[in-house]
């Protein structure tokens, strides 16, 4: 069963020489942790915001959005007021910007719904210790770890069944970015809650999720199991995202990905990643990569990665085939 399914969504805003996303496609299961990982501007939190409806001002979409059996691309008024207080709920990078300064922690549970004690109980749930107290308390008589697990809480009032964590813990020393991760997980264990971890740190995702989407430009690059891109990254995109982030106890040095990612401004004819790329051959340039279907499951979008799970090296070819000389085609093509 899937809660929620992406399929080819191509979001187009005005002024902007490609798209935003570009023919995106992804899918959360009841219980399952998903990372989406990618530098800023790929598309994470459009995606994410896709979810709940959300589009940028003035956009255009193609393709499908359901969550359950709602088309959420086709909610317009108290539809999509119902399905953004409900099923799905979004969790931000800056927990001080969701409370009123003003405001006690118990109105801002109450105002999504909860009864007091409801509310005590929510706060008792995400770790918090005295609730009865927490409620009666102001934002800024709490940590910033505190007050993202009050607005874990808030999002958990109305009983959604995923939750969308948009960079949730990036704002969080380390030690408090694990607890808040742990209690994700443990909340996704406990209520059967699919998550949709977005977040620049592929290490974190590799160590916190089940599967991983990889974005560049506005495309989902690679997409495999947590362990699988962790050990034997297909796309040269990802490898590069493992090289240039620092891991505890590793000290080899870090290798930064050259260049910058494009902007809306910036259109290709081939693969987006090819000017970055220390593995791009002429083709790339040119012509599309296919996003091929990996044996021990996932998809990678790389013409001249080596096909993983093969014994021999062999290419995972192009949307479009460039002539017969200069590469096999094998893929299956998007
Ligand atoms: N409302 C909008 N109007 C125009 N362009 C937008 C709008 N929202 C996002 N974009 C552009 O779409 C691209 C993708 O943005 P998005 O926020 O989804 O990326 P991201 O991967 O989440 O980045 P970050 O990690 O910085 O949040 C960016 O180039 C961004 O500038």
């Amino acid at each position: 069963m899937t809660l929620l399914d992406i399929q080819d969504l191509t979001v187009r805003v005005p002024g902007a020489a490609r798209p935003v996303l570009d023919s995106v496609s992804l899918h959360v299961a009841p219980g399952e942790v998903v990372g989406l990982v990618g530098e800023s501007g790929s598309g994470k939190s459009t995606t994410a915001k896709a979810a709940i409806g959300l589009l940028p001002a003035g956009a255009t979409a193609t393709g499908a959005v359901r969550f359950e059996d709602t088309d959420v691309l086709s909610l317009t008024g108290e539809g999509l007021r119902a399905h953004r207080a409900g099923p799905v709920a979004m969790v931000h990078q800056d927990p001080r910007a969701a409370l009123n300064p003003v405001r006690r922690i118990g109105d801002f549970l109450t105002e999504r719904g909860a009864t007091r004690a409801r509310a005590a109980e929510l706060l008792a749930a995400v770790g918090l210790s005295s609730p009865e107290r927490r409620l009666r308390q102001r934002p800024h008589e709490l940590s910033g770890g505190m007050l993202q697990r009050v607005v874990i809480a808030g999002a958990l009032a109305a009983e959604p069944r995923l939750l969308l964590a948009d960079e949730a813990t990036s704002a969080l020393d380390v030690t408090t970015q694990a607890e808040i991760l742990a209690l994700l997980r443990t909340l996704r264990a406990d209520r059967d809650l699919g998550l949709l971890l977005i977040t620049h740190d592929l290490h974190l995702a590799a160590a916190y999720c089940d599967r991983v989407y990889v974005m560049y430009a506005g495309r989902v690059v690679e997409e495999r199991s947590a362990r699988a891109l962790f050990t034997t990254p297909a796309h040269p995109y990802t490898r590069g995202l493992l090289s240039c982030s620092p891991t505890l106890g590793t000290t080899h040095p870090l290798h930064p990905i050259p260049g910058r990612p494009p902007s809306l401004s910036d259109t290709f004819t081939g693969c987006p990643f090819v000017t970055r790329c220390g593995e791009a051959e002429e083709n790339c340039e040119t012509w599309t990569p296919a996003r091929t279907q990996l044996h021990e499951g996932g998809t990678v979008e790389c013409a001249v990665a080596p096909v993983v799970g093969r014994r021999s090296a062999r290419r995972n070819g192009w949307a479009q085939p460039p002539s017969p000389s200069t590469a096999t085609t094998e893929a299956s093509h998007s």
